[in-house]
């Protein structure tokens, strides 16, 4: 599809467009700027990105992953988090069904920034969980916003999306800013010894709608099985 270049709103500039071959064929990209320049406290970038596959203005229930930058997984495959892999599993399954949007948010650290999110896993390195990581630096458990996402679904004309996510306060979020969600498909990863205490605090703190075994015991128990 093309997106015409426009201004749509004060803050949203669409600012460039291209089809782009991946791993899992071919979609289009789009670069959305919301706002004029990298937050000066948090060094988070304006530019976002929706990854298109298929014919979605006007259609009802489109596959949607809103998707937050994680840098450390995605490109240094750090096993701390399942975000890698949900963003691959996106992919794979809105290439498989020809249709559906990535909305990549520059929002690292949930909206952090990298840098504070690295200081957080130094805490964590020290035991403290994710959400106690954050409070420490005297940062908000989770700063993201929902704007930038829901302005670009308006854009791309999509009627009702079906979202991909575990995390009911990014569906809450979405809602409120007028995003018509039809239904929720879960994005659950196995868990690595190293993700499950992330996966498990995202569980028992955050409400995310995740398996509710004990993630660290079961993966720990097998990571301890591998190492003897
Ligand atoms: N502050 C902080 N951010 C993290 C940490 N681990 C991953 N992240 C960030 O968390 C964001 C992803 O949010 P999650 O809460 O894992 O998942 P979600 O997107 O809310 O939920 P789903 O839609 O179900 O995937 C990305 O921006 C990551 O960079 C961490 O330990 N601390
Ligand atoms: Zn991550």
């Amino acid at each position: 599809m093309h997106v015409p270049t426009a201004v749509i709103r004060p803050q949203l500039v669409i600012g460039a467009q291209a089809p782009v071959p991946t791993r899992y064929g071919m979609f289009e990209m789009v670069v959305f700027r919301w706002g004029d320049a990298p937050d000066p406290e948090t060094g988070l970038s304006p530019d976002h990105v929706a990854l298109i596959k298929g014919d979605v203005r006007g259609q009802r229930g489109v596959t949607v992953r809103v998707h937050s930058e994680c840098l450390t997984s995605e490109v240094f495959g750090s096993l701390k988090c399942d975000c890698r892999e949900q963003l691959e599993a996106a992919q794979e399954e809105i290439a498989r069904r020809g249709q559906g949007v990535v909305l990549y948010l520059r929002q690292e650290g949930r909206g952090i920034g990298l840098a504070n999110k690295i200081r957080a896993y130094g805490l964590q390195a020290r035991g403290h969980d994710t959400v106690d990581a954050n409070r420490l630096l005297g940062l908000p458990d989770d700063a993201r916003m929902y704007e930038a996402a829901a302005a670009m679904i308006a854009h791309l004309g999509i009627a009702s999306i079906r979202l991909l996510t575990n995390n009911p306060e990014k569906i809450e979020a979405l809602s409120k800013l007028g995003v018509q969600i039809v239904s929720r498909a879960p994005s659950i990863i196995q868990p690595n010894p190293f993700s499950a205490p992330y996966l498990d605090a995202k569980r028992r703190r955050m409400g995310h709608a995740l398996p509710s075994e004990d993630l660290t015991e079961s993966a720990l128990g097998e990571a301890i099985g591998d190492a003897e």
